[in-house]
């Protein structure tokens, strides 16, 4: 029978007992006894509507009860289901708990080491800064040492001049004494002179006198002849008087010139330069006074005369004493006559000094040529200071001992200084390595050649690396030094460069976020610096980049899957604009698609990473495909001529370069971002020579500078509120100024006088840069957040996902 959708059969069954009465089933008919099966019963038509209306109410309580069990079954189905969907949930849960667990405590573990790594750093820096300053206490002490030992020398100096000026007058007495001569001849040339005077008087009162002219002129003939020899003689002696009187006053001038000429400033003069100064001094003025080297004849001949007196009772004496050894005399004696032998000793020594001098002083002879004798002399000088302390020092040896600490004091100046400079140069490494690992952003400074037009506008160079880390500015209140990570000078070339870049590509193949870019005035070498001259004869950093990553991946390969895509943006009058989408290309798919530009915004994601939304990202399989793509970046960039430079950015140019690496033993994946960033100049309108639509660009991009000059600042002093969205280049760069990216400034810089105010300028941003701290994390997934993040890559896109096992 047919009830309404469902198929049921009735089977009528006789019952013996009952007579014509029946009961019915509404089972299917597999279900039923064999011998059930197949029941015809023929009743009467009444009994069979009542029958029929009987099974029909039957058949609907059957139905109401199947309907319920069905219900049932879909409730106890459902209940099922959640409960293992709760179970398989808290399956996953914990199975990330766990993992989650280990993560943290591998994170501790690092933690630990970390901080242990920072203690160990902390104690040799702490080590080294103790080392140094016993460094500068050694220096100090050195210097202290090297002050009195100038004093001392400054006294040996004082005491030499003494000596000198003792000489010098006896030499002044004897000018006294030839002055004297000098005023007696004159007294007699006046007495001469007013003879010859009262002889010519009287000549000429004779001549008056008429009579006796014969007599008189023949007595007079007599006198004249009588008298005109004394003329001749007093004349004569006139003459040889004022020759006298002028050698004398010669002589005299030239003594007082010497003893006026100062006395040069030698400051630590050894005995070697001091003895022939004063012997040669003294020769001169034995040669100009010829009393002198009498006088200097008389004092070598009482000299020797002395000596050999001296010697002789010396020799007596120590016979005497010798005799008195054999013949054993008294103590006392013995005394007495050992003092006046000490005394004698050292009186012929004495002698024995002055008679090397003097003879000195007469040959005139050069002490400096005979080596031999000037440390005779200044041995016998040395001896005489050991024997008679409280006597005048032995000024020779003094000054020679003197003179080999001074060598050992500069050997030894020397070497603290070699010292000094390479355990600062160690020191500051190590202090650098701190800040890294602090997380403080590095800073190069690159000082560009002289270019022509520098050297046409004739100023100096004012700027220099004084050595690795510092950088010396020579400003018109004086020298300025500024310290950097590094310093790299006009010398340097790119490769230089780069091999101190380089470590940071390998952090990107690690999984972290890199930001490398330039900073300085218009036409300092930021693009130089980047990209490389236009030949790419001197490649820069941005095309050597392409193949250090490309060069890691190849040595990674075995462990890891490498996949690189990047993007390459130009920030242009505030607007974003993408390089690798050609602006034809752009134009005529916006015609053909009648809708709004595409838009390249600046976003960022859950770790505070800065991606470019919208902007095309272009996949790269080798440093070559790379640089294709740059290449063709670059060329559509805004660059234009300047006054201050032939090609100058007109923009900031940003290239982003991810690198997503799978590693093939634990399944991890680690996503690293090198973010390349060429800025274009700070400039000045009036030196640029800007005009008209360049002027809106120099206005853009200084605004878009002077929007990071106040980031920085804020980094710098650690305000609360950091202005990142005042500008598109501040809200492209969040992630590498105080966020979670290893960054690296290269502040360039001009060497000239001409850009000293704009140098300046740059070295004072870039110090501040130093200042601030970013936190860098490695961006990794384990394998089931990586496949689980493809699945919703996928199903974002609209792919089929097969299941996912985690
Ligand atoms: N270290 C260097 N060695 C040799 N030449 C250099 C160096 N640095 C810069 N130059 C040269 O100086 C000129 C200007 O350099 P560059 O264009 O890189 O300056 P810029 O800072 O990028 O200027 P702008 O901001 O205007 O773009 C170029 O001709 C470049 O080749």
């Amino acid at each position: 029978m047919n009830f309404g959708s469902s198929n049921i059969s009735i089977r009528i069954k006789f019952d013996s007992n009952k007579g014509s009465a029946c009961f019915y089933t509404v089972l299917s008919e597999s279900q039923l006894p064999e011998s059930l099966q197949d029941v015809k019963v023929y009743i009467p038509y009444e009994s069979a509507e009542l029958c029929i209306a009987q099974i029909v109410q039957d058949i609907e309580v059957m139905k109401k009860k199947h309907l319920e069990m069905v219900q049932e079954m879909e409730e106890n189905f459902q209940l099922t289901a959640q409960k293992t969907q709760k179970w398989l949930v808290q399956r996953v849960r914990s199975h990330y708990l766990n993992k989650l667990n280990t993560v943290r405590r591998m994170l501790d573990l690092y933690q630990e080491r970390v901080e242990k790594n920072k203690a160990d750093w902390e104690k040799k820096a702490a080590g080294l800064a103790e080392q140094n300053q016993q460094l500068l206490e050694e220096r100090r002490a050195e210097r202290r040492k090297n002050e009195e030992e100038a004093l001392q020398w400054q006294r040996e100096k004082s005491k030499m001049l003494e000596l000198f000026s003792s000489r010098m007058d006896v030499l002044h007495c004897h000018q006294a004494s030839t002055l004297q001569e000098l005023q007696m001849a004159r007294q007699e040339i006046g007495k001469v002179q007013e003879m010859m005077a009262s002889q010519q008087q009287q000549e000429a009162t004779e001549e008056n006198e008429n009579s006796d002219k014969e007599n008189m002129a023949q007595q007079q003939t007599m006198t004249c002849s009588g008298s005109d020899q004394p003329l001749e003689g007093a004349n004569a002696r006139l003459e040889e008087l004022k020759e006298n009187l002028y050698q004398r006053e010669r002589e005299i001038t030239e003594l007082l010139k010497a003893e006026r000429t100062p006395v040069p400033p030698v400051p630590q003069p050894p005995c070697s330069i001091l003895l022939p100064a004063v012997i040669h001094k003294a020769h001169i003025v034995c040669c100009a006074v010829s009393e002198t080297q009498r006088l200097l004849d008389q004092m070598i001949e009482d000299n020797r005369a002395a000596l050999a007196e001296a010697r002789d009772k010396l020799n007596h004496l120590q016979n005497e004493k010798q005799n008195r050894n054999d013949g054993e005399e008294s103590r006392d004696q013995d005394g007495s006559n050992e003092s006046s032998l000490t005394f004698l000793q050292e009186t012929v020594r004495e002698y024995e000094v002055c008679q090397i001098a003097l003879d000195y002083i007469k040959s005139g002879e050069s002490l400096a040529t005979n080596d031999c004798e000037i440390s005779e002399l200044e041995d016998v000088l040395g001896q005489e200071a050991v024997q008679t302390p409280n006597k005048v020092k032995g000024v020779g040896q003094q000054l020679l001992l003197l003179q080999d600490q001074l060598k050992q004091e500069k050997d030894e100046k020397k070497k603290i200084i070699e010292n000094y400079t390479s355990e600062r140069a160690m020191r500051k490494k190590y202090y650098n390595m701190v800040e890294e690992m602090k997380g403080k952003i590095r800073v190069f400074c690159r000082i560009r050649p002289v270019n022509r037009s520098e050297v046409a506008q004739g100023g100096g160079v004012v700027v220099e690396k004084s050595d690795d880390h510092s950088v010396n500015v020579e400003t018109p209140r004086g020298p300025r030094e500024f310290q950097f990570d590094k310093v790299f000078s006009a010398e340097s070339t790119q490769e230089d460069l780069f091999q101190d870049t380089n470590r940071l590509i390998q952090l990107v193949i690690d999984g972290y976020n890199v930001c490398i870019f330039a900073y300085g005035q218009t036409g300092s070498g930021k693009t130089f610096t980047m990209v490389g001259d236009k030949d790419q004869k001197n490649p820069g950093i941005m095309p050597r980049s392409f193949n250090a990553i490309f060069d890691l991946m190849r040595e990674n390969s075995p462990r890891f899957d490498f996949k690189v895509s990047a993007y390459m943006l130009e920030l242009y009058n505030d607007r974003l604009q993408d390089l690798l989408v050609s602006q034809a290309g752009e134009a005529s798919a916006q015609t053909q698609a009648h809708g709004p530009a595409r838009r390249v915004e600046i976003k960022r994601n859950r770790k505070g990473v800065v991606f470019a939304q919208g902007a095309e990202t272009k996949e790269a399989s080798s440093a070559q495909e790379l640089y294709a793509l740059f290449q063709q970046a670059c060329a559509s960039r805004h660059i234009s001529a300047t006054k201050m430079n032939v090609e100058s950015s007109r923009s900031h140019l940003i290239v982003g370069i991810m690198v997503e690496s799978k590693n093939l033993t634990n399944g991890s994946v680690s996503t690293g971002k090198l973010s390349l960033v060429d800025l274009a100049g700070s400039e000045r309108a009036a030196k640029t020579g800007v005009k008209d639509h360049q002027l809106k660009e120099a206005n853009s991009i200084n605004k878009s500078l002077s929007a990071l000059g106040d980031v920085i600042s804020a980094l710098s002093a650690e305000l609360p509120h950091v202005p990142y969205r005042n500008s598109k280049l501040t809200q492209v760069m969040q992630d590498s100024l105080g966020g979670n990216a290893k960054t690296l400034m290269i502040v360039n810089v001009s060497p000239s006088e001409c850009n000293l105010d704009e140098t300046l300028t740059s070295l004072i941003y870039a110090t501040r840069v130093k200042a601030i701290t970013n936190n860098a994390q490695r961006n990794v997934d384990s394998k089931e957040i990586a496949q689980l993040k493809e699945v919703i890559m996928r199903l974002k896109s609209g792919q089929a996902v097969e299941d996912v096992d985690v």
